[in-house]
């Protein structure tokens, strides 16, 4: 058997830690060094809140469009100047450890991408407890399929998301097309802090509201399926761009690492990215402003391409 050291249950280097540290280490708002914890996250919410005032505001956008029956099943989008609906889509998929977060508050790219030429789709799913990861994912793969259905002259879907909504972006590397009834013309993906082993989480108090237990972290890790998978299920072509904050906590900056090491022994066309002088939350709310990095790579990654 060709195992290779690292992923051995066993060895998992969260196993050595104290309850006390790996709840620390899976707290983000505790590395965040400019603010207090607390701070730090009305921060991020506000800032998130903001923006997407604004985008409401300034830019030609269709909200709440319901991409299936449930309540939740809603999302934004958000277009550039013109008419034309053969356009690049960058969907948005926010973080929030799956219990915490809402388009409502998520827009933060919208005017340094719609003002390139990029539409901006910011989907809501149903957090926990409503929805359990099981849901969310399907949730995603459903507002992917309708996106690709409702333009089906898109150049381009790209789809990111940032920490909890990073490992749902993941997930897609697994989704099965044929049942939605489409292949979405999915171009890029970007991975921005996320969570891709969920076992530890269920050790720590972000569990309270999830309830996960063992086998659903088995059965919802992107680390794990991939790991087992014998052949990437879908096109392996798929630009798969993983990347974390320099001030990410050492346990998120290992499981994107890890991730990225999956993807690349699997044949994956993945790249790694570390954002400098950024914590889990800056490098989100820094994608409102045209300058920044990642909105570089972002733009560089969309326009290479088409
Ligand atoms: N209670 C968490 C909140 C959190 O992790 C978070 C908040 C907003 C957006 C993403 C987050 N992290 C993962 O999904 C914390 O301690 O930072």
């Amino acid at each position: 058997m060709g195992g290779h050291a690292e992923s051995r249950w066993d060895e998992a280097p969260w196993k050595k830690l104290s309850e006390e540290e790996l709840e620390t280490q899976y707290s983000p708002s505790r590395w965040v060094v400019r603010l207090g914890a607390e701070e730090a996250l009305r921060t991020f919410s506000q800032m998130g809140a903001q923006a997407t005032r604004q985008a409401r505001a300034s830019r030609r956008s269709l909200l709440h469009v319901p991409y299936g029956q449930g309540d939740g099943e809603k999302l934004d989008l958000y277009f550039p100047d013109g008419v034309s609906e053969a356009l690049p889509f960058f969907v948005f998929l926010h973080g929030g450890y799956w219990q915490s977060g809402s388009k409502d508050t998520s827009a933060f790219m919208v005017d340094p991408l719609t003002s390139q030429g990029v539409a901006v789709v910011i989907v809501a799913y149903d957090i926990a407890p409503k929805g359990t990861l099981y849901l969310m994912v399907d949730q995603v793969t459903r507002s992917i399929a309708f996106l690709q259905k409702r333009y089906p002259s898109n150049k381009g879907i790209y789809l990111c998301g940032h920490s909890a909504g990073a490992h749902l972006a993941a997930m897609m590397l697994l989704a099965n097309w044929t049942e939605h009834g489409v292949t979405p013309n999915l171009k890029g993906l970007f991975l921005v802090s996320g969570v891709y082993d969920l076992e530890p989480i269920m050790h720590t108090s972000q569990n309270d509201p999830l309830l996960l237990m063992w086998e659903d972290t088995q059965r919802h890790s992107p680390q794990l399926l991939l790991q087992a998978a014998p052949k990437p299920p879908v096109a392996p072509a798929l630009p798969t761009l993983v990347i974390v904050g320099q001030h990410d906590s050492p346990e998120f900056q290992r499981q994107s690492r890890e991730f990225f090491q999956v993807l690349c022994r699997g044949g994956w066309k993945a790249t790694f990215e570390e954002i400098p002088n950024v914590d889990h939350f800056e490098i989100i709310e820094n994608l409102t402003q045209k300058g920044y990095v990642l909105i570089q790579i972002i733009l560089g990654i969309i326009f290479q391409q088409s």
